[in-house]
């Protein structure tokens, strides 16, 4: 284990409770106030920063951002102007709908819409027609199979019963690889799109899948990638739509679709400008966010801890990014940085007997507990304690929310205090025994159980059964979301010292190399997204919350893809973090 290296936390107290609206209550606020001074009073006596303790000694890259960049952000696209420009644009497409000549024509603008991200506007619109195509299932669409893989995902998506019997016909061209067959890319993208909407058991869709990635690579290397289908087919092998963020699939889309002759100018327009306007409430919300952190002071004294604001706040446009989900990003952000902070102090600067006390301190949520922690572990305390208090405070369903919340976050320490044993102990879980912690650990269900409570759809007592039970949706999506992060994590894991992950776990248990653990897990994955499928197609929770769910596996598969891009922050990440919140869309051009 490395020596320490990292100067011990200064503890001055000052401001970091003060919330910009101060919703804390007032016995909290006294306690915090008179608790500070004793603590710093006491600070050298108790002496739990000492030099001497050997600790980890991750020292994580600082933010790209600092608070000064992220309030400095401005966009012209505030001006009331666009906004004006946007509602007659909005309007004009609207009326597209009733241009369309034909079923394939419908599904394809509804496709469309929804790839350049402004299907939220017409839900209605996009109901009707679902709901008529379904009603008299036409013989026309069965005859090609662009249209019917079309159908078979839009149906799919939107909660309609189809059987994958519709592909039975096409089963000789999507399935083997005779090559005067596969001459018909757009069927087979549309093919492989499809593929990923797959349940268990559908072993047509599987074998679909891998024949159709075969012919797109195949395409590609024979085509070059100097054309806009070649362009739409290395975006969707990167990553298939169902698998994307909106959002983010929406910006990318936004320039294949720039390129296409058929394309609509208008259409194009309105997506543009519905970008930049929605981003630039982004910005506002971030520079909240990152007002907040800066007055909980953890970035600053708890130099171990990774400071990711932009990144947790990311994160949650990819879980919801509509204007009506402002609070839920709020109050997510604050989430996603307070597990990032006990996280560290679980696998970087605790010891053993610390974490001990903190997870107690955790499972007491009585700020007397604090008596018994050292002073670095109190500013995580407090900060934890006071969002909680304010939660609840702004809670609107009727019910008080701490207990649900307490019972997370107290599941999320003793996780952690497991994997935490199992480090200094030396010790390697089995894969079960890993995988059965670890969907915990990961914090899916705790970022999932906060979000029930603060996004605004209308609360099910029914529902409170199925979330103290670890309902199915949240173990799959929590399950991906673990997965990808050890897919993505594991190199630079090792490199700091943590317990071992899914993939070391396997390789130990079976005697696999590291590749083929890789692909186990990978293969885990793809698994797991079809029991989500199945899921989020059935479940009785609300749309928002299923929708939620979902868009977690998809963030996780943003930032863990290609390495960790949540710790490391690599180029690709910042670009992608850029496009999403900092760049406006060029509207011309
Ligand atoms: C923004 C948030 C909260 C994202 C969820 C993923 C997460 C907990 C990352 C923590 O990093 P890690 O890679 O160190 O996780 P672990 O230590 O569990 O492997």
């Amino acid at each position: 284990m490395a020596l320490p290296i990292l100067a011990p936390p200064q503890f001055s107290f000052n401001k970091m409770f003060v919330p910009e609206n101060r919703s804390l209550s007032l016995v909290s606020w006294n306690f915090i106030n008179a608790r500070q001074v004793k603590c710093k009073a006491t600070n050298e006596v108790r002496n739990d920063d000492s030099q001497n303790i050997p600790r980890r000694s991750s020292i994580y890259q600082p933010s790209t951002w600092t608070n000064d960049h992220i309030q400095s952000l401005n966009s012209e696209f505030k001006d009331e102007i666009y906004a004006k420009k946007l509602r007659v644009l909005r309007e004009e497409v609207r009326m597209m709908f009733n241009k369309m000549e034909n079923e394939v024509d419908q599904l394809e603008f509804i496709d469309v819409l929804q790839r350049l991200g402004v299907d939220y506007h017409y839900t209605n619109e996009i109901k009707n027609i679902l709901d008529s195509i379904y009603d008299t299932q036409t013989s026309k669409l069965k005859k090609n199979l662009h249209a019917t893989a079309l159908q078979f995902r839009l149906f799919r998506q939107h909660g309609y019963h189809i059987s994958t019997d519709i592909f039975v016909c096409f089963r000789d061209k999507i399935c083997n690889l005779k090559k005067d067959q596969a001459d018909d890319v757009e069927g087979m993208l549309s093919m492989y799109e499809a593929s990923f909407h797959s349940f268990e058991d559908e072993t047509i869709l599987d074998e679909a899948r891998d024949f159709t990635t075969k012919f797109l690579k195949e395409y590609l290397n024979k085509h070059g990638d100097d054309n806009v289908m070649s362009l739409q087919i290395s975006h969707a092998l990167e990553l298939p739509l169902h698998w994307r963020v909106p959002k983010w699939g929406a910006r990318c889309f936004i320039n294949i679709y720039e390129k296409q002759q058929n394309k609509n100018n208008v259409l194009l327009e309105f997506a543009k400008l519905d970008f930049n306007v929605l981003q630039t409430s982004y910005q506002e919300e971030l520079k909240y966010a990152s007002r907040w952190w800066k007055r909980t002071e953890i970035g600053e004294k708890l130099r171990f801890v990774r400071d990711r604001v932009v990144e947790n706040y990311v994160w949650t446009v990819g879980m919801s990014f509509e204007l009506e989900f402002k609070y839920f990003r709020k109050v997510l952000t604050k989430v996603n940085s307070l597990i990032t902070t006990i996280d560290d102090i679980y696998d970087v600067y605790g010891t053993l007997e610390e974490l001990e006390l903190f997870t107690e301190a955790i499972d007491r949520w009585n700020l007397n507990a604090v008596d018994t922690l050292p002073c670095y572990m109190e500013i995580c305390y407090y900060a934890l304690y006071h969002f909680v208090e304010e939660v609840e405070i702004l809670n609107k369903t009727g019910y008080s929310i701490t207990p649900y919340l307490k019972k997370q976050w107290t599941g999320l320490c003793k996780s952690y205090l497991t994997e935490a044993k199992w480090y200094h102990s030396g010790y390697t879980p089995t894969f079960d025994e890993y995988i059965e912690n670890a969907w915990i650990s990961i914090s899916g269900p705790l970022m999932l159980i906060h979000a029930y409570f603060v996004i605004p759809h209308s609360f099910n007592q029914g529902d409170l059964v199925c979330l103290e039970e670890n309902n199915n949706i949240i173990q799959y999506s929590a399950m991906i979301l673990r997965l990808a992060n050890d897919l993505g994590s594991s190199e630079r894991e090792i490199e700091t010292g943590d317990i071992p992950k899914s993939i070391q776990c396997y390789m130990k248990e079976t005697g696999a190399s590291e590749i083929e653990a890789r692909e186990h897990v990978k293969s885990m994955i793809y698994t797991i997204w079809k029991k989500l499928n199945k899921e989020a197609y059935s479940s009785s929770f609300s749309q928002s919350f299923i929708d939620i769910s979902v868009n977690l596996s998809r963030m996780a598969l943003f930032f863990y893809q290609h390495g960790d891009g949540y710790t490391i922050q690599d180029p690709g990440i910042q670009n992608r973090i850029q496009s999403l919140i900092w760049n406006p869309i060029p509207m011309d051009g």
